[in-house]
């Protein structure tokens, strides 16, 4: 199947900074796919240089196989970190003033249903709460019906509910057939919306891959860690490998079930033990020594 969007040695330098510096990868029709990285990896000057914003210092960028054309911006919905709404419109009028920019526009009641936004219809764009206007600049982003949708940081400043929420929004849009692509530091976020991920990190990819797949590569198990005193065995009687850190003993265990069943047999209470599963965050500090969000 032809990708929805290939780029290839994708470069953009600002004077001796190389923003991003050679990236390359391809996106499958209907996918939901993240670039994730740190503050100043390269993540949006990436998506914005394919959006058109920026112009490319080198490299190649195909939309359905071909160069963009012309028609590509209006194939593509872009949902800015920042965008300044016009204060004196309220959320409907807000929709109805963008949905006429366009030949083609995705029916009002649907935009409303998608994104949430029935309560607000009224309200002034500027007395939205984060989370309101988040849903609003989503929405203005599926204005134009468009098959590729690009999400900046979408959760950025919201409080949890209103992350889960817009992510429940983001899962609908991919299931309604649309290519989403969107850029996040969140690893839960990553992990839960997208099918591929890309992992940047000063400019370059430095993996890819889905995140069950990079975190099965990466990492190894379920590691368990008690305090030194609640094994009433010595540690080698144990069938897992189970040695000292900082103090406490560590297990690392592709069986967690068999695992904490030899644990509670060797009489150690399960309250007094902390399970931790191998994650995105994980991933990144094994391929750079650095967290995600230091
Ligand atoms: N207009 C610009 N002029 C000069 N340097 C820039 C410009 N825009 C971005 N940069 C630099 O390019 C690098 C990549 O920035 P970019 O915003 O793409 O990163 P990011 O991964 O999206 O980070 P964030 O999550 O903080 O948005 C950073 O070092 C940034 O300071």
């Amino acid at each position: 199947m032809t990708p929805i969007l290939e780029v290839r040695q994708l470069v953009k330098t600002y004077k001796s900074l190389k923003a991003v510096n050679g990236v390359s990868f391809s996106i499958a029709p209907g996918i939901c796919f993240g670039l994730l990285g740190p503050n100043g990896a390269g993540k949006t000057t990436t998506i914005e240089v394919i959006e058109g914003i920026l112009p490319p210092t080198s490299g190649e960028i195909l939309y359905q196989g071909r160069p963009r054309s012309s028609e590509f911006s209006g194939a593509i919905g872009i949902q800015f970190q920042h965008t300044a709404l016009l204060s004196f419109l309220k959320v409907r009028e807000t929709l109805e003033t963008f949905q006429r920019l366009y030949p083609r526009a995705t029916d009002t009641a649907e935009l409303i249903e998608i994104c949430q936004l029935g309560e607000v219809l009224d309200q002034y764009s500027d007395k939205l709460s984060g989370g309101q206007r988040q849903r609003l600049l989503l929405a203005l982003a599926l204005v134009n019906d468009p098959a590729l949708v690009f999400l900046d940081e979408p959760s950025t400043g919201l409080d949890p509910q209103a992350r889960r929420n817009l992510w429940d929004i983001v899962q609908q849009i991919r299931d309604r057939g649309k290519t989403v692509i969107l850029t996040t530091h969140y690893m839960e976020e990553a992990r839960l919306l997208c099918d591929e991920i890309a992992i940047m990190d000063r400019g370059r990819i430095i993996e890819q891959g889905s995140p069950d797949a990079l975190i099965r590569t990466h990492c190894g198990g379920t590691t368990v860690r008690l305090p030194k005193q609640s094994l009433q065995c010595a540690p080698d009687r144990l069938s897992f490998p189970c040695r000292p850190v900082q103090g406490h003993m560590e297990i690392e265990t592709d069986d967690i079930n068999t695992c904490l069943r030899e644990l509670m047999a060797n009489g150690v209470d399960l309250n007094d033990i902390v399970v931790h599963s191998p994650d995105l965050e994980d991933v990144f500090l094994k391929l750079t020594g650095r967290r995600l969000r230091d």
